[in-house]
């Protein structure tokens, strides 16, 4: 918890080049998504690859935020055949936020996987991803229109029908919203232990919990972090993250 109260919210990073050089980024509206949405002091979790122990942090963090990117899960994290020639990848993030998916789920702390970070939930429980869901056949669209404005490349594009009992019924209270699309890849196999939410009119999963989590644990395709206050579906997602992560706050001792 930070010193005013809030609790300390991990956000991972993606390492990426700029130019010559390799920095750790993350992008604002996560973040900000912490701060109004979730209403927690968001702490960067840099992606610096299988020799740094990220996950060591992990007792001082009430909750973490796997975000969105326009890089890939390397497939060979899931047995997938090689990807395109041209495919954005992040290794150094695939081998930070995999085993720290793994290891928060296990410590009991709040997580919620957002697009890049949901796809990843998914491959930590064995499950599998459509490289190009618009090459697949039965897809509607989910890519984005990249010529077009942010307002409209994160504009509501699709409805989702929800399961009723889960975690996301529960935080909205209805069957059914309207959500962005950002995104080129998606579930194949589903990760064992991971309990479909919600389902594009497609038939693709779009949102999914962790069954036997000790606390929440939820991913979802789309992005509820994109002006959060002003979408009551997202809005709803994130009190039920930060609710989950003030509760956690509250019951350690440090
Ligand atoms: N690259 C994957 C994941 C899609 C994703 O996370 N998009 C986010 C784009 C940038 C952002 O809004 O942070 C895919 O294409 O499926």
């Amino acid at each position: 918890m930070s010193k005013s109260g809030l609790p300390l919210i991990g956000v991972v990073a993606c390492n990426q080049q700029l130019g010559l050089h390799p920095f750790n980024i993350v992008g604002e509206k996560y973040l900000l998504s912490v701060v109004n949405g979730a209403k927690g002091f968001p702490i960067i979790l840099p992606s610096l690859g299988r020799d740094f122990p990220t996950a060591d942090i992990l007792a001082r963090l009430d909750g973490i935020l796997f975000t969105g990117s326009p890089s890939n899960v390397e497939p060979h994290h899931y047995q997938g055949p090689a990807s395109a020639e041209g495919t954005h990848h992040d290794p150094k993030r695939d081998a930070t936020t995999l085993p720290l998916i793994k290891a928060a789920i296990d410590a009991g702390i709040p997580i919620l996987g957002i697009c890049r970070g949901f796809q990843e939930m998914n491959v930590v429980f064995g499950g599998s991803l459509h490289q190009k869901l618009h090459e697949v056949g039965h897809y509607i669209e989910h890519r984005e229109d990249k010529t077009a404005s942010l307002d409209v490349q994160y504009g509501l594009s699709h409805k989702i029908s929800i399961v009723s009992g889960g975690l996301l019924h529960d935080a909205w209270g209805c069957d059914t919203a309207e959500v962005n699309s950002v995104h080129t890849q998606g579930v194949d196999r589903l990760g064992q232990g991971l309990q479909p939410e919600a389902y594009a009119p497609d038939g693709l999963i779009e949102a999914f919990s962790v069954a036997n989590a000790k606390n929440f644990a939820l991913g979802v395709q789309w992005h509820p972090e994109w002006k959060v206050q002003d979408n009551a579906f997202y809005t709803s997602i994130f009190n039920a993250f930060g609710q989950a992560c003030r509760l956690y706050a509250a019951q350690q001792e440090r």
